[in-house]
């Protein structure tokens, strides 16, 4: 069993260097439920942590505690050494999906823009108009999605929506990304462009990834940690460490196997828990075999 506390046990008093997330005795509830209770976890510069659960689990509680949009019960939480939300934060958020109203004009290059004009990089910043479209253009272009920049939002597809939503994540260079399950609603290709903009970005601008997913398969490879929330419980550590049928059963309180089929994580048991699905299907299923999540 991986024992929280020996988990994270090098977590102690001060952030180390190169921390770019800290929370330390975290506790958090809603609607009267404990959902997250003494988390302690740090994460690094250039890590890509997964966070996963089953439906409220308390994994969007997470990225908003991170946010600053909702204060923890009790504990300290850091992001880039300051408190969440301060202004100076280069953070990009990708939100959990919802569309956009199809009468809205405004265009992918504008929201792309209002990552950058978001107060994150002080007022002025970039301090030339020029500057701002080469640096809108090229985040665009890194999803694939140049063409969209002069399309309406409205009259986009889910998936068009998705790719400039996480353009404009990454337009303000930022040192920790929140992804709540940004790869919904993308195709093969934009799933697969998603992850290699996330990964790109952790390896090469040391950017730390919160990536909040239901299903584990399509970025096993880039997970170096995971979260993993049940019901007020949680455990971190590596995949290997994660995955195991008696850490599960623990989490779940139930038995659950955990299968490994050509490279791929598989979870059965008869509660709702994670799906682990191939790059292929895109889609959950919903049968006791391969328990979806939803
Ligand atoms: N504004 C709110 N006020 C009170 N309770 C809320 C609020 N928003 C969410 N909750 C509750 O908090 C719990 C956790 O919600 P959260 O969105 O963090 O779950 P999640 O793990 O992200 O779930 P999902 O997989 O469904 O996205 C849920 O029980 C939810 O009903």
């Amino acid at each position: 069993m991986v024992d929280t506390d020996q988990v994270t046990s090098h977590f102690r008093g001060e952030p180390g260097p190169g921390t770019v997330v800290s929370l330390e005795s975290v506790t958090v509830s809603r609607g009267g439920r404990t959902l997250i209770r003494d988390l302690d976890l740090e994460v690094a510069a250039g890590e890509f942590v997964a966070v996963l659960g089953p439906n409220g689990a308390g994994k969007t509680t997470l990225l908003k505690v991170l946010l600053g949009e909702l204060a923890p019960d009790s504990g300290t939480v850091l992001v880039d050494g300051r408190a969440p939300g301060d202004r100076g934060t280069h953070l990009g958020y990708v939100p959990q999906q919802k569309a956009f109203d199809p009468g809205i004009t405004l265009r992918g290059r504008d929201l792309v823009g209002l990552g950058i004009d978001g107060t994150r990089w002080g007022p002025g910043w970039p301090s030339r108009r020029g500057e701002k479209r080469r640096v809108v253009d090229a985040a665009l272009d890194r999803l694939g999605a140049g063409q969209l920049a002069d399309k309406p939002l409205g009259r986009m597809s889910g998936g068009e929506q998705q790719r400039v939503r996480v353009a404009q994540a990454i337009a303000c260079d930022p040192c920790v990304m929140l992804c709540d399950e940004p790869l919904l609603s993308l195709d093969l290709t934009g799933q697969r462009t998603v992850a290699s903009v996330l990964d790109h970005r952790r390896r090469h601008h040391g950017t730390a990834v919160l990536f909040v997913t239901h299903e584990i398969n399509p970025v096993l490879p880039m997970v170096d940690r995971i979260v993993y929330l049940v019901d007020g419980r949680h455990r971190i550590g590596t995949p290997e460490e994660v995955f195991t049928t008696e850490v599960m059963s623990d989490l779940y309180s139930s038995p659950v196997e955990v299968l490994r089929v050509r490279g791929q994580i598989i979870v059965v048991g008869d509660t709702q828990h994670l799906c682990a699905e191939p790059w292929s299907t895109g889609h959950h299923h919903h049968d006791d075999t391969h328990p979806g999540a939803h």
